[in-house]
């Protein structure tokens, strides 16, 4: 494990959604104008400022080393289509739509799917600020609800990179029901955030696990259940973990899981 390299280090881990993510939004609109001119259509500026709300009250953001791990893969890989389950106050929706954005060689979609609607609301007000309506549409409800509306509506037909960073037991329930609508085909790129903290051993054996071993649990699982719940166990993975830190220092890991087709 290497070393906690962060220029700037989160407060220790408590709370969250105890007013303290308003506060984080006033903190940057009530700026004096000259002070807020300097944030508008400036990602970076915006995302240092919510660092140093974070040194003073905990924020659960992805942070900047883990943060740099997925912006390096996007430069790897220039996705085209990048869906974010969970995007809290809008840390990595801003980090990865901006850097996307930058790489893309085709006009850029970043749909960011979150449940709670005040952090919905707050996440469309600092993309604005950040000047990347074009790119980002915030989706506000359950992830597998919204995925399957923008499928039904046919604005998203196939996911370039999905960053899974919401509710840890509905990593695998919507990395099935994606691959079911055919969302996640040969080429997608799949991470997904705290495989180390709190971690997530269901996610990990899935991704990790051959055809056969998913053909021999699904038979298990028997009849009864929905495509959505089986997802396709035909796709095949190749997975490995990455280990770096929480913004806290706190060690930590992603998973990158890149899909390789039938
Ligand atoms: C760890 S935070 C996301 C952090 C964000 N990705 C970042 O790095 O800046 C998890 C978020 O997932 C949201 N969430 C939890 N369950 C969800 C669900 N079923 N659908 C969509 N969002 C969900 C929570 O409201 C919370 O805002």
């Amino acid at each position: 494990m290497s070393k906690f390299t962060s220029k700037i280090s989160y407060a220790e881990q408590h709370d969250f959604n105890d007013g303290r993510e308003i506060d984080l939004l006033l903190s940057i609109f009530h700026l004096p104008p000259e002070n807020l001119a300097r944030l508008r259509n400036n990602p970076p500026a915006i995302l240092a400022a919510i660092d140093q709300f974070a040194t003073q009250k905990y924020l659960m953001n992805i942070g900047e080393l883990k943060g740099k791990l997925i912006t390096d893969l996007i430069s790897q890989t220039k996705p085209t289509t990048m869906v974010e389950l969970g995007g809290y106050v809008g840390y990595s929706t801003i980090l990865f739509a901006s850097h996307l954005r930058a790489v893309s060689t085709a006009p850029p979609r970043y749909f960011c799917l979150e449940l709670n609607p005040v952090f919905g609301a707050m996440i469309m007000a600092l993309v604005d600020l950040a000047g990347l309506t074009e790119v980002v549409t915030v989706a506000i409800g359950p992830s597998d609800v919204s995925l399957k509306r923008l499928h039904a509506e046919g604005v998203l037909a196939k996911i370039d990179m999905l960053f899974l960073d919401h509710y840890k037991p509905a990593y695998v329930r919507d990395l099935k029901l994606c691959e079911s609508l055919g969302l996640v085909a040969a080429g997608s790129v799949l991470v997904a955030d705290n495989v180390v903290k709190p971690g997530n051993p269901p996610y990990l054996e899935y991704v990790r696990a051959s055809v056969e071993e998913k053909k021999v649990k699904k038979e298990a699982l028997g009849v009864g259940l929905g495509d959505e719940a089986m997802g396709d166990p035909l796709l095949r993975y190749k997975s490995r973990m990455v280990e770096s830190f929480e913004p806290t220092g706190i060690p930590d890991a992603i998973e990158i899981t890149v899909c390789e087709g039938y």
